[in-house]
């Protein structure tokens, strides 16, 4: 069995990210990202700290938005509109989940998608679907990066999808339909998911259940990337496949932490750098 070790692609990622950086302060434009962060969401609070610690890292200038839990629909969507104009910002988020009162498909539509990183507008997910992405969704773009990294071929591959959110399953479908899979996505009204996922040579999974993946899931020597932030019965991170009963199943699998998460990040750092290119050349 081999660790898909994302942590450690990513430290290699980080390298040549840095000199595109610096390439880019030479002709006087530094990255921008944003992040508006609503209430005080732990898991969320957690991430939100990696992603700034690593584009400081990096050399991007990061700006961290952060409201109260009551804050207006309108206050959010008027920080939007502000972003949307910012010259210095080339790409933001809004991290979900927002708080009931406010509309999230309203606070999605407000992102101008030439700035939308997370690729979850409807202009970004209509492009990313026809084949011709403004922007690839950090998580999905993240376990594509990791997969090449390791010379994993998805071409003519079956791979299955367990969860169908927008954030994850759904863009990691789009963008591996295009690299020649035959993807099956499944989610919690899927019958006999067991016989499915069971056939799977690559298996996705993003569920948010704990450890919900055991061995009788899983086809001996299958390829199978966890994306689960997951707490187990004693408040330890986990992932949504039990990584102990499945590992010596496996061909390669990703741990968690320092799998898919930090791909994550690097993938949104990689987006933000990409649209200051643009920027840079006019
Ligand atoms: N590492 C990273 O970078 C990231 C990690 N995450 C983590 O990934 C996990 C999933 O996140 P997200 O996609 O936002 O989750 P959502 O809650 O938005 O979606 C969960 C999906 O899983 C399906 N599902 C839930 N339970 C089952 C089940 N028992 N069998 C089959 N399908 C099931 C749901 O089905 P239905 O649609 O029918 O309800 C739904 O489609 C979480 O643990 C989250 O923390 C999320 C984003 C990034
Ligand atoms: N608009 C929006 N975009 C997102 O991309 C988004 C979001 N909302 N809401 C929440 C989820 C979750 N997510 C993670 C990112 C990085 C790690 C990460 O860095 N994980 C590390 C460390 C985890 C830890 O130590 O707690 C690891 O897995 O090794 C995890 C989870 C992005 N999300
Ligand atoms: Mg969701």
């Amino acid at each position: 069995m081999k660790l898909l070790e994302g942590k450690k692609v990513a430290q290699a990622l980080d390298e040549t990210m840095t000199k595109r950086v610096e390439e880019l302060k030479a002709k006087g434009v530094t990255p921008g990202l944003a992040v508006i962060l609503v209430g005080d969401n732990s898991a969320s609070a957690v991430y939100v700290r990696n992603k700034k610690r690593r584009a400081e890292k990096l050399g991007i200038n990061f700006q961290l938005i952060h409201f109260e839990q009551d804050v207006t629909e309108k206050e959010l969507l008027t920080k939007i509109d502000e972003l949307n104009h910012d010259k210095n910002i080339d790409g933001f988020i809004v991290q979900l989940p927002v708080p009931d009162h406010i509309d999230e498909d309203k606070v999605i539509e407000a992102i101008d998608p030439r700035k939308d990183v997370d690729g979850f507008t409807p202009i970004s997910v209509g492009n990313l679907w026809i084949g011709t992405p403004l922007t690839k969704p950090a998580t999905a773009s993240g376990i594509l990066m990791m997969l090449d990294h390791y010379k994993v071929d998805l071409d003519g591959k079956n791979v299955v999808i367990v969860g169908r959110s927008n954030i994850v399953g759904k863009p990691t479908a789009a963008l591996m339909l295009d690299r020649n899979a035959t993807v099956t996505i499944t989610h919690s009204h899927t019958k006999n998911l067991k016989e499915i996922t069971s056939k799977a040579d690559v298996l996705v999974v993003a569920i948010g259940q704990a450890k919900f993946i055991k061995k009788d899931y899983v086809k001996d020597q299958a390829i199978v990337v966890d994306v689960g932030m997951d707490r187990d019965e004693n408040g330890k991170l986990c992932g949504d496949v039990d990584f102990d009963d499945v590992s010596d199943k496996v061909s390669m699998i990703t741990p968690v932490p320092g799998g898919v998460g930090p791909m994550t990040i690097t993938a949104l750092v990689d987006q933000v750098i990409e649209l200051a290119e643009g920027r840079a050349n006019g």
